[in-house]
């Protein structure tokens, strides 16, 4: 049973948040819930090594993956490729999701399917959905740009992990939330018990209107994006122009990225990654990484939001597939060395060095971070 003629335009669902904000979570419980629903994904993220992608549950969704920059910038130009190559086969796929990266102003990402004609005859814009972490969004409001571009251009706010917070907090939350954008629909939820079916009702005001569709009032970015209508003139099949490149500065946020051939220890992998979120963790929002581990059949999956490490079993290696570890460090002004020197530390039967990280060497991290008091 599939929802539409494929004739229709495409039901277009924007998933963002904050690093960390609960997505890819909210993403596989969501897809799970609509199990007749053939679902195309774009996954994108900030980090060379793309490890969402890997995350997906459902394995008939087909997924693009987009790693190694932001859609909302210097990615602009490759999702109208992949909305036309998505167009290409739009026989196989009832409804679109992208889940953009943690750190993406959703109203660059929305741009072509709002003002592109090609694009909005296609695709419906149906939902832009912002997951805010209950536990850490007054930090992230505090101390970057992205999270309020997020919260403010959004039509569904769900106010996510609130597992982790009291309701007295909860309450505060959703205050403030209130006051940065009143017109959104606000859902509490937490991993074992999400609104899908509510959040999959809720529609952008002028969704189904196909018309003109009205923007929200929109937190400006410290740099505007790019706009599609400023196209150099070599249309795609969907008939929409290419721009040309464009970088926007995501507050001195970088990811670093690293992979190893390789055999871990998990018991050095959680010991080294807990203490460095422990005591240097200020400017680390989040750590992810898919970990090969020769003692078993199963890959790791670590990751890190705050200072929480939460390391769990991921599927199984597939016999042909290449064993490798990937892990991606995420946040502000980060430098490679000590996070590499850290990671070495942890591959199975390493020479111990003891220096590799040592809760005083500041070298990975500008500037740098105070110890907790
Ligand atoms: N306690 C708790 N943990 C959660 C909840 N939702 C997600 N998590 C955990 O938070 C971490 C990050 O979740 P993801 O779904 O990967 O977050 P994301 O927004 O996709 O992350 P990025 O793509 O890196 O921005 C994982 O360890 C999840 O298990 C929740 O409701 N409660």
């Amino acid at each position: 049973m599939h929802n539409k003629s494929e004739n229709m335009p495409k039901d277009v669902t924007l998933l963002t948040g904050f690093l960390g904000a609960g997505k890819t979570t909210l993403l596989n419980a969501l897809m799970a819930a609509r199990p007749q629903t053939r679902f195309a994904l774009i996954e994108n993220e900030y980090g060379e090594e793309g490890i969402d992608g890997g995350l997906v549950m459902r394995p008939d969704v087909d997924v693009v993956e987009l790693s190694n920059g932001c859609l909302c910038c210097s990615l602009n130009n490759d999702l109208l490729d992949v909305l036309e190559a998505f167009y290409d086969r739009r026989d196989q796929f009832d409804e679109l999701i992208i889940e953009t990266t943690g750190i993406a102003d959703p109203a660059n990402v929305a741009v072509p399917f709002l003002m592109v004609p090609m694009v909005q005859r296609e695709f419906t814009l149906k939902r832009v959905i912002c997951l805010v972490d209950a536990e850490l969004v007054e930090d992230q409001l505090r101390d970057t740009e992205e999270a309020i571009g997020q919260i403010s251009f959004s039509d569904v706010i769900l106010i996510n992990k609130t597992d982790r917070v009291s309701p007295e907090y909860l309450a505060t939350v959703q205050e403030t939330l209130r006051g940065l954008n009143p017109f959104a629909q606000v859902f509490l939820g937490h991993k074992d018990s999400y609104p899908i079916d509510e959040l999959m009702r809720a529609v952008r005001e002028t969704a189904d209107a196909g018309a003109i569709t009205k923007l929200r009032p929109v937190q400006p970015s410290a740099t505007p994006g790019p706009s599609l209508l400023q196209a150099v003139p070599k249309a795609n099949s969907l008939g929409v122009m290419p721009h040309r490149h464009h970088h926007h500065k995501h507050s001195d946020i970088v990811s670093l990225s690293f992979r190893f051939s390789e055999s871990f220890d998990m018991t050095q992998v959680y010991h080294r990654l807990t203490t460095l979120l422990l005591f240097q963790g200020q400017g680390i929002y989040r750590v992810k990484g898919i970990i090969y581990d020769e003692t078993r059949a199963e890959r790791w999956i670590v990751q890190s939001v705050g200072r929480t490490l939460t390391i769990t079993e991921g599927a199984a290696w597939q016999p042909d597939e290449e064993r490798v570890s990937r892990v991606v460090f995420i946040g502000k002004l980060l430098k490679p060395a000590g996070f590499e020197k850290l990671l070495k530390q942890c591959i199975r039967n390493a020479k111990p060095e003891p220096s590799a990280w040592n809760i005083t060497n500041s070298a990975a991290l500008q500037p740098t971070p105070k110890l907790p008091s």
